[in-house]
């Protein structure tokens, strides 16, 4: 394509086409009358499609291709979206429809632009017939992101004998070592962006956070028919459903694609439009991220050398960290704070290489997780009243209480605070709403 397109000015933003051979799958998009932009999704020893999931693979194609259109769309928002394959059924207009206001809420709020006149999918098309039982078998895709929520799950899976394999979508080699670690077998999908994206970036296309849970999520659906697996198994706590803010009436949650909202729309959606016995879900849905982290402490031993949870390890283009931890991300204070109450100090310094919580110069890190003068960050993180109650735990352990920013927290923050708020207790027992499937269940036990 060429450079000269000015993203922000495109009128229309197209879905091409989305094919799929010899294990590669090939999604279009452009803008206007441009050139397509070909994002590349490859499966590798890809096995051939049997048959009977022919119709299963092609619509789970299809969603792909409609998910993974959010990096490119973003980098122009046009009034208008067109799917060359024709208008969408309602219930994948709503999906759509959904996943690309709330998914890029932070997107627009970071950027003072208002999606709402203009996220539209074109409906109207027809309903396929429900889809039926594929008799896909027993067995579950674990996605890893290299961090800490992913291997609880892998642990309590691998603890009720579940035949699970470790998949990872992209070529992090810090979520390669993990996937190693694990001891299950393992599947690497790659991911391609298509490079014009990169050339529409540096020429002032729009730019910021998109739903990538989504995008892994779709993958995932895909990879399960083509290999056959009847349960993908996300690690996706409870906390990841609370909104980062409120703004104009609309609520922005940085996890938006993460949450409860978008996995009920997206299993159903699954269950309707491609395999009534596919499952998808969170092993992590009824856990706030303190149950977690004490899950972790316990059952994570074995990683403690290799995982990280900080995103800059994640970078396709930019920096990645030296040595896995780059000490000044909300995700690196986050996961410091809330593993120091279930980790021996020691071993919790020797995961950092360092003491975040006695550096001065990190206060501000610390005071945005817990929304004191500052709103959450816009990052994967617990809510602001858990980073409190784990705060509050240390201040009453004398091997922290002495550490700079504890004792800052007791004479400046915990003080306007109400007491009754801050017990960590409560955060550590399961709650609320879950679609674990039933094989899955006891693995629940294993958590906590
Ligand atoms: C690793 C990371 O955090 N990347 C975000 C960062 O990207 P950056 O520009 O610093 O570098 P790259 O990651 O190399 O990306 C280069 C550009 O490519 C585009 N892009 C990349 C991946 C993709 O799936 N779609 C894309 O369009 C984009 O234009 C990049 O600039 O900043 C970007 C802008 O704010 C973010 O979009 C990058 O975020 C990645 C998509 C990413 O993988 N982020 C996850 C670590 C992440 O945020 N996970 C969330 C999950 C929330 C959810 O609802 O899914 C989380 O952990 O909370
Ligand atoms: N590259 C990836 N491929 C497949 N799944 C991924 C990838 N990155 C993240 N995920 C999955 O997305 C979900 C959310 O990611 P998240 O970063 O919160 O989890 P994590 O890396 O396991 O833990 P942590 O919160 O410590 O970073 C998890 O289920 C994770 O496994």
């Amino acid at each position: 394509m060429t450079t000269t397109i000015q993203p922000r000015q495109t009128r229309v933003f197209r879905f091409l086409q989305a094919r799929y051979a010899d294990g590669v799958a090939e999604l279009g998009y452009a803008f206007d009358d441009g050139a397509p932009m070909i994002e590349r999704v490859r499966f590798p020893a890809a096995p051939p499609l049997p048959l009977a999931r022919r119709a299963a693979f092609d619509a789970a194609l299809k969603l792909l291709h409609l998910i993974a259109g959010v990096s490119y769309y973003k980098a122009g928002v046009p009034p208008l979206i067109e799917v060359a394959d024709g208008p969408l059924d309602d219930a994948t207009a709503d999906l759509l429809d959904a996943l690309y206001l709330q998914g890029l809420a932070e997107f627009a709020y970071r950027n003072g632009l208002d999606l709402r006149e203009r996220i539209r999918f074109p409906r109207g098309g027809r309903t396929a017939p429900p889809a039926t039982t594929l008799d896909l078998p027993e067995r579950t895709l674990v996605p890893l992101g290299g961090g800490k929520d992913s291997l609880v799950v892998v642990e309590a899976l691998k603890a009720i004998g579940e035949d699970a394999w470790a998949t990872w979508v992209g070529n992090a080699p810090l979520i390669a070592a993990c996937a190693e670690r694990t001891g299950l077998p393992r599947l690497n999908i790659e991911r391609e962006l298509a490079p014009e994206l990169f050339a529409l970036n540096q020429c002032g296309a729009w730019n910021g956070h998109v739903p990538v849970t989504a995008v892994n999520s779709a993958i995932l659906a895909l990879a399960a028919i083509l290999y056959g697996f009847d349960t993908v198994a996300f690690a996706n706590e409870r906390s990841a459903s609370a909104a980062t803010l409120e703004y104009a009436g609309q609520a922005v949650n940085h996890q938006w694609s993460k949450g409860y909202a978008f996995e009920s729309m997206f299993a159903d959606w699954l269950h309707g439009h491609v395999a009534a016995d596919l499952d998808y879900g969170s092993l992590l849905r009824p856990y706030a991220e303190l149950a977690v982290t004490r899950a972790f402490a316990r059952l994570g031993t074995n990683y403690f050398d290799v995982f990280s949870s900080c995103n800059r390890n994640f970078r396709i283009l930019g920096p990645r960290p030296v040595d896995r931890w780059c000490g000044q991300c909300p995700k690196c204070h986050f996961v410091f704070l809330a593993l120091a109450p279930f980790l021996s100090k020691p071993r919790l310094l020797a995961i950092f290489g360092r003491n975040l919580l006695d550096d001065e110069s990190q206060a501000a890190g610390f005071d945005a997780l817990m929304e004191y003068r500052e709103h959450k960050p816009f990052e994967c993180v617990g809510e602001a009243a858990e980073a409190r109650a784990a705060m509050h735990a240390l201040s009453q352990r004398p091997e922290w209480r002495e550490d700079a920013l504890v004792a800052r927290f007791v004479r400046e923050i915990a003080p306007q605070l109400d007491p009754l708020t801050l017990a960590l207790e409560p955060w550590l027992l399961p709650a609320g709403e879950h679609r674990v499937p039933a094989r899955l269940v006891p693995a629940l036990k294993v958590i906590g």
